[in-house]
């Protein structure tokens, strides 16, 4: 199904990125990139392996450090920010990692709890408990608040660290490769999950996936990273599907579309 843009505000750009280089020694990362993230889009970065995508996310949220060119993220440039103005804006960033683990000695409700009391001290555990419910009730996993993340399947742990995030009320989330790993009927359970924290969140997402169906269930738009560089920025069917640029198409030749 087509997802709706009405929750877009093509006005207002919450990540802008310019001209951005990075580069590890003779590893010349990124070469010049320029991206704009309009509020409440979901936007699908794809790319080989090892082009780049995780470490353009990591300098969005100040992980790492560019060697030139702009990231502002909520209109702030994040290479300027003093540390303290960092950690301020990292909390309105969530992140999913690839690995990001639970801790495995709590239970699920204790490792949702666990950002809420680190980082806002004055609630109430009244508060910190309809928090915790709140968020789990979001991602459909309500029942599993006293177990602990051995007894979850790999879906849940995702969806748990998803909540985990999300219980801080983030306006941006970077998800890395959000379905690795899971099995097809999960996937899509993830991808709607992602879509609905879209919609009931109004976050503004990047998504970083090798997985086409992700992709296009979940991009308002797709961008292409080839060569250090976005060969192209669109409509999943511009890009995916009805590409002509013979550099994205040669991509295209190495992935499985459904
Ligand atoms: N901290 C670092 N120090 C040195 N090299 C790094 C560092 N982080 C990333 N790299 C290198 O930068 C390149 C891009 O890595 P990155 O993890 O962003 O790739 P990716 O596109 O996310 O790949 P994948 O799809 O496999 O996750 C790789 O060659 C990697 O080895």
């Amino acid at each position: 199904m087509k997802k709706s843009s009405s929750h877009i505000n093509k006005e207002k750009v919450v990540v802008a990125v310019r001209d951005l280089y990075k580069s590890f020694g003779n590893n010349h990362v990124l070469r010049g990139i320029n991206l704009d993230i309009r509020e409440g889009e979901n936007l699908v970065v794809l790319g080989r392996s090892g082009t780049g995508k995780s470490v353009l996310i990591k300098i969005m949220a100040g992980l790492l450090k560019p060697d030139r060119g702009m990231v502002q993220v909520l209109g702030q440039e994040v290479d300027k920010l003093s540390v303290r103005a960092l950690d301020a804006l990292r909390l309105k960033i969530g992140f999913s990692f690839q690995h990001s683990a639970l801790y495995d000695s709590m239970t699920v409700g204790e490792n949702l709890a666990f950002p809420l009391q680190r980082n806002s001290k004055n609630l109430s555990s009244a508060e910190v408990k309809r928090q915790v419910e709140r968020v789990l009730d979001a991602v459909g996993l309500s029942q599993t608040i006293h177990q602990l993340p051995a007894e979850l399947s790999g879906g849940q742990r995702k969806r748990i660290g998803i909540a985990r995030t999300l219980i801080m009320r983030p306006a941006i989330m970077l998800y890395d490769e959000p379905t690795a790993g899971l099995d097809p009927i999960t996937s899509m359970d993830i991808n709607n999950l992602i879509n609905e924290v879209q919609q009931q969140y109004h976050t503004s997402s990047v998504i970083i996936t090798h997985d086409l169906t992700c992709a296009k269930a979940t991009g308002d738009r797709i961008a292409i990273l080839l060569d250090g560089q976005f060969a192209q920025i669109g409509l999943f069917e511009e890009v995916v599907q009805n590409s002509t640029n013979e550099q994205v198409k040669s991509f295209y030749d190495y992935n499985f579309i459904e």
